[in-house]
């Protein structure tokens, strides 16, 4: 299922990167209008249980800023706070404080497959968010139809969603979105049940999607470090904090300074 037009944000708030340290990245808030995803200052803590109502901090101090049309990577190890990230830019959660922008409407696409479909057939389940649009049927068709496309099912429209595989699941909820206009995606490790074929399908439909129009940008949590050949640019978050932040080319040399610097380390 897609959750398309959630609708809360705060103010446009705006960010020239400025000149960085080697191992951290920082991001200060601005203006500027090309920017489609932004997190000024993003702390959030849970409270583990009531008797102790201590909170946890689980991200501290992100900024992050994505520019319109580019196709970003959300890495970092288990537990470093990328999901807990997302969902705060989706709307899902709040931040304990600093504050969001992204632009609308946004679409969260979740990491299991199965949770994505809601109709029998490909086609009315990426036409299902389309009612509130009030659109001729030409006009839904025409909409279904460049969606799949651009996801590269366009064979696929009447086919059962009971028989495709977990990245045309995927794929399919991307298409639901691209149909709504939505202008944000942001897809929760949607790699993590699929098998090596699917992961690269789904990969190359967001990039295709993206590069059919400018008007999208996609924020992609992921731990598989390859992926990064398909994107734009990349954010790597360690123990809640955004350590880095930059283009693709400049996010591959850091991970690759990170791991000789483990392999010295376990050698030594
Ligand atoms: N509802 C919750 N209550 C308490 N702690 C939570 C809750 N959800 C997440 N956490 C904790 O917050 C931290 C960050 O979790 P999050 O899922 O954002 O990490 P992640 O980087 O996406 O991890 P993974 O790659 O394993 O999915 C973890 O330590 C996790 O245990």
């Amino acid at each position: 299922m897609n959750i398309s037009s959630l609708t809360r944000y705060s103010n446009l708030l705006v960010v020239p990167l400025y000149s960085t340290p080697p191992t951290t990245t920082t991001v200060r808030c601005s203006s500027a209008n090309n920017i489609a995803i932004e997190g000024c200052n993003l702390n959030f803590s849970f409270v583990a249980n009531q008797a102790n109502a201590v909170p946890v901090p689980i991200l501290k101090d992100c900024s992050l800023r994505i520019p319109s049309g580019q196709f970003w990577m959300l890495l970092g190890p288990n537990g470093c706070g990328k999901s807990t990230l997302l969902k705060i830019l989706a709307g899902l959660l709040n931040p304990t404080s600093g504050t969001v922008f992204v632009n609308e409407p946004k679409s969260f696409v979740f990491q299991n497959p199965d949770h994505q479909v809601v109709m029998p057939t490909v086609d009315s389940d990426v036409a299902f968010g389309l009612g509130k649009f009030n659109l001729t049927n030409d006009e839904v068709i025409s909409r279904v139809s460049n969606a799949l496309h651009a996801v590269g099912l366009s064979d696929y429209m009447k086919r059962s969603v009971q028989t495709l595989s977990g990245g045309q699941k995927q794929r399919v909820a991307i298409a639901g979105a691209l149909a709504e206009a939505c202008k944000v995606l942001l897809l929760d490790e949607l790699t993590t049940f699929l098998d090596e074929t699917d992961q690269v399908a789904v990969l190359k439909a967001v990039r295709n999607s993206l590069d059919t129009s400018a008007e999208v940008t996609a924020l992609w949590v992921t731990h598989r470090l390859e992926e990064l050949e398909y994107a734009d640019g990349a954010i790597y978050m360690e123990d809640g904090k955004v350590v880095m932040h930059g283009d693709a080319a400049s996010m591959r040399s850091f991970i690759e300074d990170k791991q000789s610097v483990y392999i010295k380390q376990i050698n030594s």
